[in-house]
């Protein structure tokens, strides 16, 4: 479960999340909305422990990422943009070496199933990683994310450059992720996708929570009401 009250984040002095709240319990996908410089990635990166809270607090299962960062990174995986893997081990050896250096003895069977779980196809699965796309490479961070008994799953951008196909399938294997007791922190600009996958939605301009949303009460065209009436207001405020 993460727990975020009145956070503040400062940079070069500036408050570039101020005084955010939000709460994601176990099997919740929070999509977090915003433009560019509203403050999505300083928000995760507050909640690994990167860079300090100069206000409020963040807790991850009650721990706090300024008492102990380590113990709240254990229980954290983080996905970014663009997940780094090593290029000429296969999808089943990433597994398997992220998995060792983390203590977690796996057998093949284990490995297969939790990538299988994660979504990538078998045939894929012991080819070379340096030949997948984002959508795939993914898919091994969420298995790996599956190993280490993350509870909690924070993805940046998940969805940027995948086709729509790729996209649904992102969102179906984040979705298991949550279903199996997760809680997921997406930050994403992707209004369709959010939609599609969150339980709530939040929308944070200039590092205000300016619209929080249950994702089952407004439909596909009044989220981008919502969304374009805040980045208006943002552009005109600019
Ligand atoms: N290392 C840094 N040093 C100084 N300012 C920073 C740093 N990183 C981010 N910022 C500033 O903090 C603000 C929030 O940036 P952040 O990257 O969190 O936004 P974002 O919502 O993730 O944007 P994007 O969608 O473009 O990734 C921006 O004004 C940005 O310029």
């Amino acid at each position: 479960m993460l727990e975020i009250r009145d956070l503040v984040v400062l940079r070069d002095g500036r408050r570039v999340v101020d005084g955010l709240r939000l709460c994601v319990p176990a099997g919740c996908v929070y999509a977090l909305l915003g433009g560019n410089g509203a403050g999505k990635t300083t928000t995760i990166d507050a909640i690994l422990g990167f860079v300090p809270a100069a206000g409020g607090m963040v807790r991850v299962d009650g721990l706090s990422p300024a008492d102990d960062a380590v113990a709240v990174r254990r229980r954290v995986a983080y996905l970014p943009e663009n997940v780094a893997l090593y290029p000429y081990l296969s999808g089943v050896e990433n597994l398997d070496y992220f998995c060792t250096m983390a203590g977690i003895a796996l057998s093949r069977a284990d490995a297969a199933a939790l990538l299988d779980r994660a979504g990538l196809a078998r045939e894929a699965q012991g080819r070379r990683v340096r030949g997948y796309s984002k959508g795939m490479r993914q898919k091994v961070g969420l298995a790996i994310a599956q190993a280490r008994s993350a509870s909690l799953l924070l993805l940046d951008e998940p969805t940027s450059g995948l086709d729509p196909a790729a996209a649904d399938d992102m969102a179906r294997s984040v979705r298991a992720a949550a279903d199996a007791g997760m809680a997921v922190l997406m930050a994403t600009h992707d209004l369709f996708n959010a939609r599609q996958l969150a339980d709530r939605i939040g929308i944070l301009r200039a590092g205000v929570l300016v619209a929080e949303f249950d994702a089952s009460t407004l439909d596909h065209q009044a989220l981008t009401a919502a969304y374009l009436a805040h980045a208006r207001a943002a552009g005109a405020a600019s």
